[in-house]
């Protein structure tokens, strides 16, 4: 699996934001989309683009768009604060959301919400979810898009554990991860450490399911 750790100056400030546990929920918020935006510009580069011409006020030029815009899929909750960033920078997207909650005693994901294209086969999905800890609600979230023809799926992630990123290069989808850190491992709650905490509660406070 093709994984891109961006290793950039500002990106590792702004997960120093997200990281500190002094940072309020709207300065979490804040540091993700400003994250986001770098995670994106990563994530696109080689997107294949097709040319057309422009009218200068001057003379004609060579314009480019995307060839094949993606479908942005965040991951309810903690993707949402990551979303509105993403698809400014890609207006041409489309959205579609899968809600997930991770069951807190066995740390398996529970699936609550799926609105999604019916037939996904020829489009780049990119799913937004800050954390990958253990991986099975990425690898969840794959197989759902997979099951509507999906074959060119890019996780976009804030932080990894080891762990979670071994699931997706196991699994056998088809997938590339864009992250800003790996980091060292996971605790016994299956959080990761050091990490950022919930990053759902930290955007925006408890929830109140499973
Ligand atoms: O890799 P995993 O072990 O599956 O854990 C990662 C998942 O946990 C978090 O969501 P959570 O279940 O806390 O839901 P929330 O976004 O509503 O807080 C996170 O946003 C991922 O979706
Ligand atoms: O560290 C973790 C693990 C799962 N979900 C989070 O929000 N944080
Ligand atoms: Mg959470």
């Amino acid at each position: 699996m093709e994984t891109h750790v961006v290793d950039h100056p500002l990106a590792a400030a702004l997960l120093t934001t997200m990281r500190d546990a002094r940072s309020s929920n709207p300065a979490f918020r804040a540091a993700l989309r400003e994250l986001t935006h770098m995670l994106i510009y990563e994530a696109i580069r080689d997107a294949e683009i097709e040319e057309f011409e422009v009218a200068t006020p001057v003379a004609p030029a060579r314009g480019v768009r995307l060839a094949n815009p993606p479908l942005l899929v965040p991951v309810l909750r903690a993707g949402l604060g990551m979303v509105e960033q993403a698809s400014s920078l890609i207006p041409q997207s489309q959205v579609g959301f899968v809600g997930m909650a991770r069951d807190e005693t066995t740390h398996e994901p529970v699936p609550y919400l799926e609105s999604l294209p019916e037939d996904l086969s020829g489009i780049p999905v990119y799913v937004l979810d800050p954390m990958l800890a253990t991986g099975g609600s990425m690898v969840r979230t794959i197989e759902l898009l997979v099951e509507r023809g999906a074959t060119d799926v890019t996780a976009v992630c804030v932080v990894a554990a080891p762990q979670g990123v071994a699931a997706l290069a196991d699994s056998g989808l088809p997938i590339r991860l864009v992250v800003a850190a790996v980091d060292a491992g996971l605790n016994e709650d299956a959080y990761i450490v050091p990490g950022l905490g919930d990053a759902g509660d930290r955007q925006f406070g408890p929830r109140n399911i499973l």
